[in-house]
């Protein structure tokens, strides 16, 4: 016969915990709805498409649940070395997810990039949070959210369905942040309560950079820049110091990111520094330096060295 009486153990609160991928066609807006799900500024973002390029993970923490968040790169067909490994980047995040939030843009109806999100997650027997957002900018949204809805017909599994703005919604984002909760199953924490992001401090700082750098290039450079911090050393007073490279595929485009007497790699320097600043809390002094890797977005030995392995 057992004992009835509980155990020690058995009375304390059991813990759920999973992993949730955030997936969606570029510039939906996932990295705005994972740093709002956080609280903090753990992904990059910005307004050109494709800014996030390397899984970035968010840890959610309550007394009993923890939610890992996989932020994936954004579903698009692939067009050369780079997108290759996006792509499968995203399929090795959707194997081995809990549950999925799947981000669309109700500003605009769905496209066919949204359809290629739509046949890769639809028959995954895993919760699916479908997210329509941006309606703060949405002209039709319930009618875009109808559209939206119809490329999941014929799922058998569970799905929702919320409207909201990552952007300014913070109590929707609440109320969903709640629903993934209640859909973690049953498992021991994966990381130590306090921990964010297992990003390491470099990646962060690379990426706060990168995001300057396309913010300031605009239309000059689609998408042909990577960055990387090689040294960060702190001073005895405090200054953090860092040393960054942007990486450009020709020596034409080092002209471009330098700018004019040096103004615009000057500027982008300053607004990442400023950035940097305001998350440390903490004085930096940042270094920068442009490099010319001819073709590294098809060059499998320069995307491993940038960190995209
Ligand atoms: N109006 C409005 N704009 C938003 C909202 N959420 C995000 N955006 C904007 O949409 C753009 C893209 O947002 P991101 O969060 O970088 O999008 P993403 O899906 O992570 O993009 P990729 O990294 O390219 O895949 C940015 O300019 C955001 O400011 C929203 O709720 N309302």
């Amino acid at each position: 016969m057992t004992d009835p009486t509980p155990q020690p153990d058995q009375t304390e609160a059991q813990t759920h915990s999973g992993f949730v991928a955030i997936v969606g066609k570029p510039n939906v807006g996932k990295s705005t709805l994972l740093n709002s799900f956080l609280g903090t500024k753990v992904a990059p973002t910005s307004p050109r498409p494709q800014t996030t390029r390397r899984d970035v993970r968010g840890i959610y923490t309550t007394d009993t649940h923890q939610i890992v968040f996989v932020d994936t790169p954004g579903v698009h067909k692939p067009k050369d070395a780079l997108g290759k490994y996006m792509n499968h980047e995203v399929q090795s995040a959707l194997a081995d997810v809990d549950a999925i939030v799947w981000v669309v843009d109700l500003r605009h109806p769905p496209t066919d990039e949204d359809r290629l999100v739509a046949n890769q997650i639809r028959d995954l027997p895993k919760p699916l949070f479908l997210v329509g957002n941006k309606t703060d900018a949405a002209k039709y949204p319930d009618e875009a959210m109808k559209l939206y809805g119809a490329l999941l017909e014929g799922r058998e599994s569970e799905s929702s369905e919320t409207m909201l703005s990552a952007q300014n919604n913070p109590g929707a984002v609440g109320t969903l942040r709640e629903q993934i909760l209640d859909a973690l199953p049953e498992n021991p924490f994966f990381y130590p309560r306090g921990a964010a992001s297992d990003q390491t401090r470099e990646m962060w700082a690379a990426e706060i950079i990168r995001e300057e750098a396309m913010k300031k290039l605009r239309d000059e450079l689609p998408y042909a820049v990577a960055t990387r911090v090689n040294r960060w050393t702190e001073r005895d007073d405090g200054l953090q110091r860092i040393e960054g490279e942007i990486v450009v595929e020709k020596n034409a485009h080092k002209g471009m990111v330098i700018g004019s007497g040096g103004k615009q790699l000057r500027e982008i320097g300053q607004a990442a520094r400023k950035q940097l600043e305001v998350f440390l809390s903490k004085k930096v002094y940042l270094g920068l330096e442009v490099i010319v890797i001819p073709g590294w977005r098809e060059d499998e030995e320069a995307l491993r060295e940038l960190g995209y392995e």
